[in-house]
């Protein structure tokens, strides 16, 4: 994704309404920057979820326009819409994983798909476990783990293949302190790489001493919580 006045989403007046009444998102606008890392609070149902979902094309607006990397993402189709999807990495609340899958064959999915060649799929599946304190993991069957497992599984394949865009739905729902910090470790890690990486949660143990901007979800509108210090 190319970059576009060093935005890399806006979000411009969008709301989504789902089906009778549910207002999940009112008029919400913001701009998040290439490179950001974004923090995005809410109680449960504020609407974090759909927010990301707008992102990663899961969902559609009612109203409104979100352009990533300068691009409208309602008019994508075809093999832009498949290359603009290659970019973005999502680890979604409920993981999504192919739990019949070993935890390897999992994380190596979106690496595949782009054709990375497979001694560089495994040396990243193996970093990737070994950052999250998942070495011992590597052939397990996916659906045999713990929820806290799966949740880092589920982070190790959002970030792969290196996206350009991290969205990350309560990555750290399931887990201690130690492992939230490698996590977290491992997701500015990430960012300093270069991604812009989107955090919903409600988990403040992560945000607490952050200096990124922090907004949040509160009646289907955006308020600003925090500005970010510059990087
Ligand atoms: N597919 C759907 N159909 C109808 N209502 C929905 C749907 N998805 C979400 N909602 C509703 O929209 C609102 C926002 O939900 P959302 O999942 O985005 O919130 P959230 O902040 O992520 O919550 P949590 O922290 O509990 O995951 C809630 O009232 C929810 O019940």
């Amino acid at each position: 994704m190319s970059e576009s006045n060093g935005a890399m989403i806006e979000m411009i007046k969008v709301s989504k309404i789902y089906q009778p009444d549910i207002r999940a998102l009112s008029d919400v606008s913001v701009s998040i920057a290439q490179g950001e890392m974004f923090f995005l609070i809410g109680m449960s149902g504020a609407g974090k979820t759909t927010f990301l979902k707008l992102l990663c094309n899961m969902e559609t607006p009612t109203n409104g326009l979100i352009e990533i990397a300068g691009r409208d993402i309602q008019k994508l189709r075809g093999k832009t819409l498949a290359r603009m999807r290659q970019k973005i990495g999502v680890a979604y609340q409920d993981f999504k994983l192919l739990t019949d899958r070993t935890v390897a064959e999992n994380i190596a999915i979106s690496m595949e798909v782009s054709y990375k060649k497979p001694q560089h799929i495994k040396k990243r599946v193996r970093d990737l476990l070994d950052r999250l304190a998942l070495a011992d993991k590597h052939d397990a069957i996916t659906g045999e783990l713990s929820r806290g497992e799966q949740q880092r599984v589920a982070l190790a394949r959002a970030v792969a293949n290196s996206p350009t865009l991290i969205l990350v739905d309560e990555p750290t729902g399931n887990l201690d302190a130690t492992t939230t910090r490698r996590v977290m470790d491992l997701l500015t890690k990430c960012n300093h790489s270069g991604a812009t990486v989107i955090i919903a949660t409600h988990d403040d143990s992560i945000y607490r001493d952050t200096q990124h901007r922090i907004m949040e979800l509160r009646s289907g509108k955006l308020h600003l919580i925090r500005e970010g210090l510059p990087q």
